[in-house]
């Protein structure tokens, strides 16, 4: 999809099915095909800025996250904003992360990298935790709770962009440090699933190259 298409139709989601302008009503109904391809469009995007989307904006991303797949109903996922100031509280941990994580390999961090880490939620204006916390469930094993938190991630993701905004979905190997988890008040057995970085972008959206299906696909019959 071009460009300008693709704007068209971020423009024509944010706008409701039939308008009237000057006593003429205009139909932008968006056909199923522009949706598949509105999906394939997403890219990450690890360069963001202002503007933010707002408190109301995010919380109607999670509401739309939390209609993921859920076996069970467990609801495993909890979601932390940080934004603001409260991004050099997480930069703070995930530096104490980094120190600890050296210190139990023998190694010392460089004040560059020290630096390196503790600015890393400044990357973009809000940050979006993903965390899972496992339920015990006969029926429901970890695994299956990790999953349905990656497609609550992925619905999340893209109810952002459906308001404009632009994200990149990081963990990093710090995530699941011990001062990470405390952090995010993550238990044992839980996971910091996603760090989904989550701003504006000003540059045009990368084109994906086409990923061929032949070895990812059989059908049976
Ligand atoms: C669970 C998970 C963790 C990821 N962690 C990182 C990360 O820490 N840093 C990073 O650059 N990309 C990370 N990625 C990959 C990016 O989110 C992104 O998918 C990748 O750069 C490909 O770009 P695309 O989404 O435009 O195809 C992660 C993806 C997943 C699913």
């Amino acid at each position: 999809m071009s460009t300008a298409k693709q704007a068209d139709l971020d423009k024509s989601k944010n706008q409701s099915s039939s308008s009237v302008e000057d006593g003429v009503t205009t139909n932008t109904q968006v056909t199923d095909e522009q949706i598949i391809n509105w999906i394939k469009s997403r890219r990450s995007i690890g360069n963001l800025t202002i503007p933010a989307p707002s408190e109301e904006q995010i919380t109607a991303a999670i509401d739309c996250a939390v209609t993921a797949p859920d076996h069970k109903k467990l609801q495993p996922w909890r979601f932390i904003v940080t934004q603001g100031n409260a991004r050099h509280e997480l930069g703070r941990a995930l530096l104490t992360a980094a120190q600890e994580k050296a210190a139990r390999e023998g190694e010392v961090l460089s004040d560059k990298d020290q630096q390196k880490t503790y600015n890393m939620p400044l990357r973009a204006p809000v940050i979006i935790t993903v965390v899972t916390r496992m339920q015990q469930h006969k029926k429901v094993p970890h695994f299956e709770q990790l999953l349905s938190t990656g497609a609550a991630v992925q619905n999340l993701i893209l109810a952002l962009k459906a308001q404009g905004f632009s994200t990149v979905w990081r963990t990093g190997l710090l995530c699941n440090e011990p001062a990470v988890k405390a952090y995010f008040d993550a238990g044992i057995d839980d996971y910091v699933s996603a760090f989904v970085y989550t701003g504006s972008s000003h540059c045009d959206m990368p084109t994906r190259k086409p990923i061929d299906l032949e070895p990812l696909l059989r059908f049976e019959s």
